[in-house]
Formats: C-alpha cells, sequence, structure tokens
C-alpha cells in the first residue's frame, strides 16, 4: 500500500475506530431492497480502471439476486454506465453511474441525468495537467472526470492542489477516492442516487443496505439509514457511517451467493 487513500484514511482521523461486527445473513424478503458499489466492492481494486477482473459468476449472481428481489437491485458506482456495461455485460438490473449523474431506474430503461454535464473545459485543464506532471491517467465521464494517480505519487499533491482550484472556479465538487482525484458536477453523489431509487415502487418502504468501500460511499451509507437501512463497510476498518462489515471482496460474494442458497433451501 503506498498510498493513504487506498486504506481510506485511519492517518486523518488518528484514533483507530471501533471495528464493525459482520452482517446478518441476507434474506430475500420484500422489505429487503440492495445497492451494490462496483470497485474494492465487487471486483478488487487493480492497477488501472480497465485492468479489474470479474468473476465469471459475479453478472449472474447480480441478476439472479436482481431477481430474487423483484428488481429491488441496484448498482450504485462511480463508473459511468457505459463503463460498467462494458466489463459486466449488458445487466438486467437498475444502476446509477458517474457517482449518481446518470441515473438507470430499470434493468435495459432510459437513462437519465440527475446533474448538468461536465464541461469539456474542465477534462481539457486536466488533460493538460496529466500531460505536464508524467501522463496521469484521466477518466472522463459524462458528469464527472478522475484523474489517477496510483502510477505517479508525486503528482498528488499538485493534482490536490488544480482540482480544489478547478473545484472552486467552477462550482464542482471534488472527491478523493483510491488513488484518484475526481470532480463531479454538483446535484448528484450516491446518497441523493439511493434516494432516487426509494422512491421509485419497487423500492419504496423497504429497508435499504448498501454495500461499499471508498470514501466515496459515505454519502450512500447515510442515505440508506434515512431510510432505516443500514450499510456494509467492504475491506478494512475506518470510520463509517455503516454498520456492518465484510472484510473484502470475496467475503461480499460469499454473502450474496449465500443468500441465493437460503432461497433455494426455503
Ligand atoms: O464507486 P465505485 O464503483 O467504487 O468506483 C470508484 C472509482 O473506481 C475506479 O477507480 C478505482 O478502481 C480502479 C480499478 O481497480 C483503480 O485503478 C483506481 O485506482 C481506483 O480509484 C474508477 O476508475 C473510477 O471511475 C470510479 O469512480
Amino acid at each position: 500500500m503506498t498510498d493513504p487513500s487506498d486504506d481510506t484514511s485511519l492517518a486523518e482521523h488518528g484514533a483507530e475506530p471501533r471495528d464493525l461486527p459482520q452482517p446478518p445473513p441476507l434474506r430475500i424478503s420484500p422489505q429487503t431492497s440492495l445497492f451494490l458499489d462496483f470497485d474494492g466492492t465487487l471486483v478488487d481494486i487493480a492497477d488501472r480502471p480497465d485492468a479489474v477482473v470479474v468473476a465469471r459468476q459475479l453478472p449472474g449472481l447480480i441478476e439472479a439476486l436482481s431477481q430474487r428481489l423483484d428488481g429491488r437491485l441496484a448498482l450504485v458506482s462511480g463508473r459511468s454506465l457505459d463503463a460498467l456495461e462494458t466489463l459486466l455485460g449488458p445487466l438486467g438490473v437498475a444502476m446509477a453511474g458517474s457517482h449518481g449523474g446518470e441515473f438507470r431506474p430499470a434493468a435495459g430503461g432510459e437513462v437519465y441525468p440527475l446533474a448538468d454535464p461536465l464541461p469539456g473545459s474542465i477534462v481539457e485543464d486536466l488533460t493538460g495537467f496529466a500531460l505536464a506532471n508524467g501522463g496521469l491517467l484521466v477518466e472522463p465521464k459524462p458528469f464527472s472526470v478522475a484523474v489517477h494517480y496510483r502510477h505517479h505519487p508525486h503528482a498528488r499533491d499538485n493534482l490536490l492542489a488544480r482540482a480544489e482550484d478547478l473545484a472552486a472556479m467552477h462550482g464542482l465538487k471534488m472527491k478523493h477516492g483510491k488513488q484518484v482525484i475526481e470532480l463531479v458536477m454538483p446535484g448528484s453523489d450516491k446518497g441523493s442516487a439511493v434516494a432516487r431509487f426509494m422512491d421509485l415502487p419497487q423500492f419504496s418502504g423497504t429497508a435499504p443496505l448498501f454495500v461499499g468501500d471508498d470514501v466515496t460511499d459515505e454519502d450512500a451509507f447515510r442515505a440508506v439509514i434515512r431510510f432505516g437501512g443500514n450499510g456494509i463497510l467492504v475491506g478494512a476498518m475506518r470510520p463509517t457511517a455503516a454498520t456492518w462489515r465484510l472484510a473484502g471482496v470475496a467475503a461480499v460474494h460469499d454473502w450474496l451467493a449465500a443468500a441465493l442458497e437460503e432461497k433455494t433451501k426455503a
């Protein structure tokens, strides 16, 4: 581990927080709805965004759970919806992408913007910065842009400063994920995406669970609590609004798969 943002910020908060218990088994019931983050939750973090390995059984597992939950499952990711479908295939589940900027309420249905498009000048500015600083990876998305410094740790502080300036100049939100700085259009985050899903008839009145690993998932953890649900942190313990914790991606897969097995046995 080379960067504290991979191990989201024990250092920033000083004292080590008390650990969280494991979640109870996931129950397939009309009161359950499920929101899943992608990177660090369903796939392990890799060197580059396009280098993640999607487990062969993962798309089928997500679709089967969504079917068993009668559509009360959504992926809520910082990635664009296009990037998610490139990696997972044309998945028949609800999704929100670009940190909540892109909202697709139904499998294969229309995509609604929850924010204004990111001005092209922001991507141009950051692309210039990336070239001038050794070639950082710039990942433009419809409502946000990510600049990855995983292979250029020396550029982190200058990138943070540049992104802070751009955020202040253009009224954008800045997010510091796992060795990535993202500028996001205001008006959407993972919490507002969860709230939009909870307005839909199939999610309404359920106790939502959100499973995520990153600091950008904290908005969603707080949102599910407002709806009477709980957050599940994935990975190492850190200060969090989550209630429970799973150790890593493999533990998430096991927890999800066990719910299907339980249902099959019932
Ligand atoms: O909300 P998520 O689904 O967790 O997406 C968060 C960001 O994930 C991706 O970047 C992270 O994963 C990469 C692949 O493991 C890794 O190389 C990078 O360092 C991580 O920051 C993705 O590229 C971003 O667009 C997402 O916002």
